[in-house]
């Protein structure tokens, strides 16, 4: 069996050596000749995986994404052929979550902000939406859900807002997928008609698919002088950026906001789950047998206050501002693709142990994430 996979997967070898040969490519560059004899294909979300890129090939029976978002699959055209396909939602949801966590934190020291006086409107409740909303719970931050999708599940008892009503708070956080047809396309979401209608102290953070801001509509508005506050990880037509938009964001990153190691290994560690259920094969591996241990495994604090945690947490295992200082002195040396390609390794709060005072911290739910050391 030969199994092609894109080299930014890690633990592909781990998980997936014991299928067969395994041939690694490269994500933007694959061509239909190289994937004619693929069995297998895991992808991640650079990769469009359509007719064209399949049109060499009568023998796929498996694709993989090692990602959450799908809109660079053409799901009909697997279905049509019988192609069995998995992504893998949830896998980096944490990390999206710790990426909107840090950017908070450096925008509060920043502008002298009280993180527990602001709401945050979270636009789509899926997998990132309900990590963030637990984590800013457990802060003791208040949250505002726009999810239409799930409001008309009655299984899903969660209060939900209007988009209006959460355009309306004081930091925007984006985590919907990229949905260009429908009911509730994301296409555009924020367009200039609503952007226009934003206040300059808001926060604007996007951390799902570029296209869901207007990139041309975004940089009038902040070169008409509005004060809005902008945290961009994902761009209008990657891996272009409208580099003009750059010096008017906070902070801007290079679509890394679920590039925790723990984020991409779990995308691999579900396709291989996945690909093992297809095989009719028993899971063997888990993740846990191959991540390696944090460097920071012990921080010791004695205050009873979440959001020092927090703080502390953030400069020690997640401080957005390295990724933000790569993007601008790198993307016009290296490019957008090499950034990521390259991106340093970078832990989630679980990989630290808190050790605390008896009493510190039992105000905080496990959401935040850490695990506590018992005393
Ligand atoms: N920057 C990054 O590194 C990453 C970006 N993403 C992007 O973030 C998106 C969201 O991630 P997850 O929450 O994990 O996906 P998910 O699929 O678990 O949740 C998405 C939610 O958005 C909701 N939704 C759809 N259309 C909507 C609309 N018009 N208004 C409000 N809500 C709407 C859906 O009902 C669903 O609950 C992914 O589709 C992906 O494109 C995901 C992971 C990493
Ligand atoms: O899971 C998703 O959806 C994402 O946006 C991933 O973070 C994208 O990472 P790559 O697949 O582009 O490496």
């Amino acid at each position: 069996m030969k199994i092609y996979f894109d080299e930014n997967m890690p633990f592909a070898h781990e998980f997936f050596s014991g299928f067969g040969e395994l041939v690694p490519f490269s994500g933007r560059e694959i061509t239909a000749e190289q994937v004619a004899d693929a069995d297998v294909l895991l992808v991640r979300s650079i990769t469009q995986v359509n007719a064209q890129l399949l049109a060499n090939n009568n023998k796929l029976s498996f694709v993989g994404s090692a990602t959450i978002g799908t809109d660079h699959i053409d799901l009909p055209y697997l279905a049509g052929r019988d192609i069995n396909f998995h992504s893998a939602p949830g896998c980096n949801a944490v990390s999206v979550a710790e990426y909107v966590l840090s950017s908070l934190v450096v925008l509060s020291e920043r502008y002298l902000l009280d993180l527990s006086s602001l709401t945050v409107g979270i636009v789509g409740g899926g997998n990132t939406g309900t990590r963030l909303s637990e984590k800013l719970a457990a802060l003791g931050i208040r949250y505002k859900i726009c999810d239409p999708l799930l409001e008309q599940k009655p299984q899903d008892l969660r209060e939900f807002s209007s988009l209006t009503e959460v355009l309306d708070c004081d930091v925007i956080s984006l985590h919907v997928p990229k949905v260009t047809t429908g009911d509730h396309p994301t296409y555009h979401l924020l367009n200039s008609e609503n952007l226009a209608n934003l206040r300059d102290e808001q926060i604007l953070i996007s951390a799902c698919r570029g296209d869901v801001i207007d990139n041309q509509a975004l940089l009038a508005l902040k070169q008409l002088g509005h004060g809005l506050k902008l945290v961009l990880d994902v761009w209008e037509g990657e891996p272009k950026v409208l580099e003009p938009l750059i010096p008017y964001t906070e902070l801007a990153t290079a679509h890394i906001a679920g590039y925790s190691l723990e984020g991409k290994a779990r995308g691999s560690e579900m396709l291989y789950q996945a690909l093992c259920q297809h095989l009719n094969l028993k899971v063997t591996h888990k993740l846990t047998d191959f991540l390696p241990s944090a460097s920071i495994t012990f921080v010791e604090l004695k205050q009873d206050f979440s959001q020092i945690l927090l703080n502390q947490l953030v400069k020690m295992v997640y401080d957005v501002r390295r990724d933000d200082a790569i993007f601008r002195q790198q993307l016009s040396v290296e490019g957008f693709d090499s950034i990521r390609k390259s991106y340093p390794v970078r832990r989630e709060f679980s990989a630290v142990t808190v050790s605390s005072s008896p009493n510190a911290y039992s105000d905080v739910p496990h959401h935040l994430g850490f695990n506590k050391m018992s005393n």
